[in-house]
């Protein structure tokens, strides 16, 4: 599995260490182990994991800009965990609803050491965060409308929403609050995967 992640990484820019590598398929090895009796992802092959959760949630960390970042109904840690991987230097706060589904991000902190990474048991739209945050993450979790709309109070005074999503659509962007713009779409190229994937910036306006 490590090789065929390296392949992977290889048809990207991305630039990985040795540890990065083993701590990757590590949480993909937990989030293997773990799915049989928390029925954490309907992706059950880890080979499929590789590039439909690894992959799909690497290729952002090229796009991430600031310090602190939260990844809002991380379900099983995706895209936050690879994310935090990426990068040490910033912190992810990793928010879901459901208990056990925090209870795996727990444990997968624990054993790979990941040091950067909070995980929070909330409703979203009952987080009362102590400072917003530079990007409000999210892949597969709302439209583009409730994601903002729940999530309003999260970002910092400069920060963005930043939604993962296939399909570019415009009625999704149609159906924007009044005070939230799409500020930018970044197509992302993801090796293996079929079907358009793309980054979906959204700011406040002032
Ligand atoms: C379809 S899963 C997506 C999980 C993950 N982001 C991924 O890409 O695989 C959506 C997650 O959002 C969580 N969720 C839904 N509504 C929520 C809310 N209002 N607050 C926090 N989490 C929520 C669910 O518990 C679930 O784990």
């Amino acid at each position: 599995m490590k090789q065929r992640l390296v392949q992977l990484i290889a048809q990207t820019e991305l630039q990985v260490t040795e540890q990065q590598v083993q701590q990757l398929v590590g949480y993909v090895e937990l989030l293997h182990k773990w799915n049989k009796a928390y029925n954490l992802t309907s992706v059950r092959d880890p080979n499929e994991m590789l590039v439909k959760h690894i992959m799909d949630s690497i290729v952002v960390s090229a796009h991430l800009q600031g310090e602190n970042f939260i990844d809002v109904g991380t379900g099983p840690g995706l895209p936050g965990i690879p994310l935090a991987i990426m990068c040490p230097e910033k912190n992810f706060t990793l928010l879901d609803s459901l208990g056990k589904r925090i209870r795996f991000i727990k444990q997968v902190v624990h054993e790979l050491k990941i040091a950067n990474v909070t995980p929070v048991q909330s409703r979203v739209e009952e987080f009362q965060p102590e400072q917003g945050f530079d990007g409000v993450i999210s892949r597969a979790f709302a439209s583009m409308n409730d994601m903002v709309s729940w999530c309003h109070h999260l970002p910092a005074e400069n920060g963005h929403f930043l939604a993962l999503k296939g399909q570019f659509s415009e009625q999704e962007v149609a159906e924007l609050p009044e005070w939230c713009s799409v500020t930018e779409v970044k197509p992302l190229q993801i090796p293996e995967l079929e079907g358009k994937r793309h980054l979906v910036i959204l700011t406040a306006k002032k």
